[in-house]
């Protein structure tokens, strides 16, 4: 019974892309932040390697992903394939806010081109959550300003995770690159 559970909650992505993919523990927070519904429509700007379309299509009723370079929509598909899920997923080669679907409730921006244009798309479409994962400083700063400039922003997470390794019996820890979480939320009332 245990490991059928666990299998269950793993993501399988034996295709890999450059740029992905999101990690297990950064995925879990971005997921958690994005507070999914049963019956939400969500959309992934940036698919990649379909770790968080993966995820997220275990969760809501409805996935369009993302995704504007045309050998990572494949390898989302790819890995689609590859695991269990109940949603409706459908996989788009688009450049965003190109593609973006009008009645989205809840969106992640895991790439950052044209970002300002997708948050306003992604808001016209009634989007009430959305959540931005930057890994890049200068980057990070201008999403937290554009989600403070249509008062969306509502959280500013780092997330810096290590994992543990065996040193000579002992345990050492591998560190990956901090990354910005930036949560956003229509009428949020700003960082207090
Ligand atoms: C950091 S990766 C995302 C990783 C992904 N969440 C995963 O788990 O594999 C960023 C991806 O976003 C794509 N991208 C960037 N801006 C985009 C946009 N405006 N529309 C569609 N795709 C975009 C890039 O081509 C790249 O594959």
């Amino acid at each position: 019974m245990s490991e059928t559970v666990q299998v269950m909650s793993q993501v399988a992505l034996p295709h890999d892309a450059k740029a992905g993919p999101t990690k297990a523990e950064v995925r879990a927070v971005t997921l958690s932040k994005l507070g999914l519904r049963p019956s939400d429509h969500f959309v992934d700007v940036g698919s990649c390697t379909g770790a968080v379309t993966i995820e997220a299509a275990r969760r809501v009723a409805r996935v369009t992903a993302l995704e504007r370079k045309p050998e990572r929509v494949e390898v989302t598909e790819q890995n689609l394939e590859m695991n269990e899920y109940d949603a409706e997923v459908t996989v788009r080669n688009a450049e965003a806010p190109e593609g973006f679907p009008e009645d989205a409730d809840a969106a992640f921006l895991g790439g950052s081109r044209n970002f300002e244009a997708v948050l306003d798309c992604a808001l016209e479409s009634g989007v009430d959550r959305i959540v931005m994962n930057v890994a890049r400083l200068e980057v990070a700063g201008k999403a937290v300003e554009a989600f403070r400039e249509r008062g969306i922003l509502d959280e500013v997470v780092q997330l810096q995770v290590s994992h543990g390794y065996d040193l000579v019996g002992a345990t050492s820890f591998d560190s990956q690159n901090p990354v910005y979480v930036v949560v956003g939320r229509r009428d949020a009332e700003g960082l207090t």
